[in-house]
Protein backbone atom coordinates (compact mmCIF):
# COMPACT_ATOMS: atom_id res chain seq x y z
CA UNK A 1 0.00 0.00 0.00
CA UNK A 2 0.80 3.33 -0.92
CA UNK A 3 3.46 5.16 1.77
CA UNK A 4 1.12 8.04 2.57
CA UNK A 5 -2.36 6.10 2.70
CA UNK A 6 -3.18 6.92 6.20
CA UNK A 7 -5.10 4.55 8.15
CA UNK A 8 -5.07 4.23 12.00
CA UNK A 9 -3.43 1.66 13.43
CA UNK A 10 -1.76 0.64 10.59
CA UNK A 11 1.95 2.62 10.01
CA UNK A 12 3.51 2.48 7.36
CA UNK A 13 6.79 1.59 6.78
CA UNK A 14 9.25 3.05 4.42
CA UNK A 15 13.52 1.47 4.50
CA UNK A 16 15.74 3.44 2.66
CA UNK A 17 18.82 3.70 1.18
CA UNK A 18 18.86 0.49 -1.27
CA UNK A 19 21.25 -0.47 -3.36
CA UNK A 20 21.18 -4.12 -4.09
CA UNK A 21 18.54 -6.24 -5.62
CA UNK A 22 18.39 -8.84 -2.92
CA UNK A 23 17.82 -6.07 -0.63
CA UNK A 24 14.63 -5.13 -2.54
CA UNK A 25 13.40 -8.23 -3.03
CA UNK A 26 14.27 -9.53 1.07
CA UNK A 27 12.34 -5.85 2.16
CA UNK A 28 9.43 -6.68 -0.43
CA UNK A 29 8.81 -10.15 1.10
CA UNK A 30 8.68 -8.45 4.93
CA UNK A 31 6.08 -6.48 3.53
CA UNK A 32 7.53 -2.87 3.25
CA UNK A 33 5.14 -0.10 1.78
CA UNK A 34 7.96 1.92 0.33
CA UNK A 35 11.79 1.80 -0.77
CA UNK A 36 14.11 4.67 -0.92
CA UNK A 37 16.43 5.59 -3.14
CA UNK A 38 19.26 8.03 -2.53
CA UNK A 39 20.31 10.16 -5.44
CA UNK A 40 23.36 12.40 -2.88
CA UNK A 41 26.68 11.73 -4.20
CA UNK A 42 28.43 12.27 -0.78
CA UNK A 43 26.18 9.13 1.10
CA UNK A 44 27.28 5.45 1.31
CA UNK A 45 23.42 4.85 -0.19
CA UNK A 46 23.93 6.68 -2.92
CA UNK A 47 23.18 4.82 -6.95
CA UNK A 48 22.98 6.19 -9.71
CA UNK A 49 19.48 6.54 -11.87
CA UNK A 50 20.15 3.85 -13.64
CA UNK A 51 21.03 1.52 -11.28
CA UNK A 52 17.49 2.75 -9.35
CA UNK A 53 15.61 2.09 -12.76
CA UNK A 54 16.40 -1.87 -12.26
CA UNK A 55 15.57 -1.75 -8.77
CA UNK A 56 12.45 -0.09 -9.09
CA UNK A 57 11.20 -2.43 -11.75
CA UNK A 58 11.56 -5.29 -9.14
CA UNK A 59 8.92 -3.64 -7.21
CA UNK A 60 5.56 -4.69 -6.84
CA UNK A 61 2.31 -2.33 -7.73
CA UNK A 62 1.48 -0.31 -4.64
CA UNK A 63 4.99 -0.57 -3.16
CA UNK A 64 6.27 2.96 -3.45
CA UNK A 65 9.67 3.99 -5.10
CA UNK A 66 10.85 6.82 -2.93
CA UNK A 67 13.60 9.68 -4.58
CA UNK A 68 15.23 10.96 -1.84
CA UNK A 69 17.78 14.32 -3.17
CA UNK A 70 19.30 16.67 -1.55
CA UNK A 71 19.08 20.59 -3.43
CA UNK A 72 19.54 19.06 -6.57
CA UNK A 73 19.91 20.98 -9.93
CA UNK A 74 17.67 21.00 -12.93
CA UNK A 75 19.91 19.29 -14.94
CA UNK A 76 20.23 16.46 -12.02
CA UNK A 77 16.85 16.32 -11.28
CA UNK A 78 15.81 15.76 -15.09
CA UNK A 79 18.48 12.91 -15.47
CA UNK A 80 16.82 11.51 -12.21
CA UNK A 81 12.98 11.55 -13.61
CA UNK A 82 14.13 10.34 -16.90
CA UNK A 83 15.85 7.06 -15.95
CA UNK A 84 13.49 5.71 -12.48
CA UNK A 85 9.98 5.91 -12.16
CA UNK A 86 10.24 7.51 -8.69
CA UNK A 87 6.31 7.54 -7.39
CA UNK A 88 7.22 10.02 -4.61
CA UNK A 89 9.82 12.67 -3.59
CA UNK A 90 11.43 13.16 -0.64
CA UNK A 91 13.40 16.67 -0.44
CA UNK A 92 15.79 16.45 2.25
CA UNK A 93 17.84 19.38 1.57
CA UNK A 94 17.48 22.92 1.74
CA UNK A 95 14.93 23.11 -0.95
CA UNK A 96 12.02 25.62 -0.66
CA UNK A 97 8.56 24.89 -0.61
CA UNK A 98 8.24 26.29 -4.73
CA UNK A 99 11.23 24.45 -5.82
CA UNK A 100 9.60 21.14 -4.08
CA UNK A 101 6.54 21.90 -6.10
CA UNK A 102 7.94 23.21 -9.18
CA UNK A 103 10.79 20.17 -9.31
CA UNK A 104 7.75 17.42 -7.99
CA UNK A 105 5.53 18.55 -10.73
CA UNK A 106 2.19 17.23 -10.08
CA UNK A 107 3.99 14.22 -8.40
CA UNK A 108 3.43 13.57 -4.59
CA UNK A 109 6.20 15.30 -2.34
CA UNK A 110 7.48 14.94 1.39
CA UNK A 111 9.91 17.38 3.19
CA UNK A 112 12.45 17.01 5.44
CA UNK A 113 12.69 18.65 8.71
CA UNK A 114 15.89 18.60 10.78
CA UNK A 115 14.48 18.34 13.89
CA UNK A 116 16.55 20.21 16.51
CA UNK A 117 16.15 21.63 20.11
CA UNK A 118 13.92 24.83 19.51
CA UNK A 119 12.15 23.42 16.25
CA UNK A 120 9.50 25.75 14.74
CA UNK A 121 6.98 22.94 14.18
CA UNK A 122 4.38 25.35 13.64
CA UNK A 123 6.28 27.53 11.20
CA UNK A 124 7.26 24.32 9.03
CA UNK A 125 4.16 22.76 8.76
CA UNK A 126 2.51 26.52 7.56
CA UNK A 127 5.46 27.21 4.76
CA UNK A 128 5.67 23.06 3.53
CA UNK A 129 1.52 23.02 3.85
CA UNK A 130 1.69 22.19 0.20
CA UNK A 131 3.44 18.96 0.79
CA UNK A 132 2.03 15.46 1.20
CA UNK A 133 3.99 14.83 3.88
CA UNK A 134 6.01 16.00 7.24
CA UNK A 135 8.91 14.09 7.23
CA UNK A 136 10.54 14.52 10.77
CA UNK A 137 14.03 13.26 11.18
CA UNK A 138 17.18 14.52 13.37
CA UNK A 139 19.49 17.40 13.08
CA UNK A 140 22.73 15.89 12.06
CA UNK A 141 25.68 16.88 10.39
CA UNK A 142 25.06 16.52 6.99
CA UNK A 143 21.74 15.94 5.68
CA UNK A 144 20.84 13.25 7.00
CA UNK A 145 20.88 9.10 7.63
CA UNK A 146 22.67 9.68 10.93
CA UNK A 147 20.84 6.88 12.89
CA UNK A 148 20.66 9.39 15.63
CA UNK A 149 16.65 10.24 16.69
CA UNK A 150 15.61 13.22 17.81
CA UNK A 151 13.44 13.92 21.37
CA UNK A 152 10.31 12.96 20.51
CA UNK A 153 8.85 14.69 23.42
CA UNK A 154 9.84 18.11 22.20
CA UNK A 155 6.87 17.67 19.58
CA UNK A 156 4.26 19.94 20.74
CA UNK A 157 0.90 17.72 21.51
CA UNK A 158 -1.05 20.09 19.66
CA UNK A 159 0.89 19.77 16.63
CA UNK A 160 1.13 15.93 16.67
CA UNK A 161 -2.77 15.87 17.24
CA UNK A 162 -3.36 17.90 14.12
CA UNK A 163 -0.74 16.90 11.46
CA UNK A 164 -0.10 12.80 12.40
CA UNK A 165 -1.82 11.81 9.23
CA UNK A 166 0.70 13.33 7.27
CA UNK A 167 3.79 12.93 9.39
CA UNK A 168 6.52 10.29 8.41
CA UNK A 169 8.77 9.90 11.30
CA UNK A 170 12.49 8.85 11.18
CA UNK A 171 15.36 9.45 12.63
CA UNK A 172 17.58 6.90 14.27
CA UNK A 173 14.53 4.13 14.58
CA UNK A 174 15.14 0.67 14.93
CA UNK A 175 12.93 -2.31 16.19
CA UNK A 176 13.83 -1.55 19.97
CA UNK A 177 12.28 2.27 20.01
CA UNK A 178 9.93 2.24 16.90
CA UNK A 179 7.42 0.89 18.98
CA UNK A 180 7.26 3.50 21.96
CA UNK A 181 7.61 5.77 18.95
CA UNK A 182 3.94 4.85 17.48
CA UNK A 183 2.43 4.47 20.49
CA UNK A 184 3.72 8.22 21.30
CA UNK A 185 2.84 9.69 18.20
CA UNK A 186 0.98 7.84 15.82
CA UNK A 187 2.45 8.68 12.59
CA UNK A 188 1.25 7.61 9.18
CA UNK A 189 4.74 5.95 8.35
CA UNK A 190 7.90 5.17 9.73
CA UNK A 191 11.32 5.74 8.13
CA UNK A 192 14.30 3.49 8.75
CA UNK A 193 17.75 3.46 6.76
CA UNK A 194 20.85 2.88 9.75
CA UNK A 195 19.01 0.98 11.86
CA UNK A 196 18.15 -2.21 9.85
CA UNK A 197 21.68 -2.05 8.84
CA UNK A 198 25.12 -4.03 9.79
CA UNK A 199 27.28 -1.08 8.38
CA UNK A 200 27.07 2.31 7.23
CA UNK A 201 25.01 1.36 3.84
CA UNK A 202 24.62 -2.69 4.31
CA UNK A 203 21.32 -3.73 4.72
CA UNK A 204 20.47 -6.91 6.66
CA UNK A 205 17.76 -9.12 5.92
CA UNK A 206 16.68 -10.23 9.53
CA UNK A 207 17.09 -6.02 10.64
CA UNK A 208 14.40 -5.43 8.18
CA UNK A 209 12.21 -8.18 8.75
CA UNK A 210 12.55 -7.18 12.65
CA UNK A 211 11.74 -3.72 12.22
CA UNK A 212 8.44 -4.42 10.34
CA UNK A 213 7.19 -6.98 12.66
CA UNK A 214 7.91 -4.08 16.16
CA UNK A 215 5.59 -1.65 13.66
CA UNK A 216 3.37 -4.65 13.33
CA UNK A 217 2.94 -5.48 17.06
CA UNK A 218 3.02 -1.97 17.97
CA UNK A 219 -0.03 -1.25 16.03
CA UNK A 220 -1.68 -4.31 17.49
CA UNK A 221 -1.05 -2.11 20.44
CA UNK A 222 -2.58 0.73 19.91
CA UNK A 223 -5.57 2.04 21.14
CA UNK A 224 -6.85 4.98 18.33
O1 LIG B 1 20.53 7.88 4.05
C1 LIG B 1 21.25 8.81 3.69
O2 LIG B 1 22.43 8.62 3.36
C2 LIG B 1 20.72 10.21 3.64
C3 LIG B 1 21.52 11.20 3.12
C4 LIG B 1 21.09 12.50 3.06
C5 LIG B 1 19.84 12.84 3.53
C6 LIG B 1 19.03 11.86 4.09
C7 LIG B 1 19.44 10.55 4.16
N1 LIG B 1 18.64 9.55 4.71
C8 LIG B 1 17.41 9.79 5.39
O3 LIG B 1 17.67 10.15 6.73
C9 LIG B 1 16.60 9.75 7.55
C10 LIG B 1 17.10 9.09 8.82
O4 LIG B 1 17.83 7.95 8.56
P1 LIG B 1 18.39 6.98 9.74
O5 LIG B 1 17.36 5.90 9.91
O6 LIG B 1 18.59 7.80 10.95
O7 LIG B 1 19.65 6.44 9.19
C11 LIG B 1 15.69 8.88 6.71
O8 LIG B 1 14.59 9.65 6.32
C12 LIG B 1 16.51 8.56 5.49
O9 LIG B 1 15.65 8.49 4.36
Amino acid sequence: MSLLSYAPRHTRVKICGLKLPQDVDAAVMAGVDALGFVFYPPSSRAVTPNIAASLINRLPVGVDAVGLVVNPSDAEFAAIRAAAPITLWQFHGDETPERCETLADGQPWMKAARVGAQFAFEEFSLQYGLANAFLLDALVEGYGGGGVPFDWQGIPQAWISANAPRVVLSGGLNSHNVGEAIARLHPCAVDVSSGVEISKGIKDHALMKQFIQSVRDADSKQSI
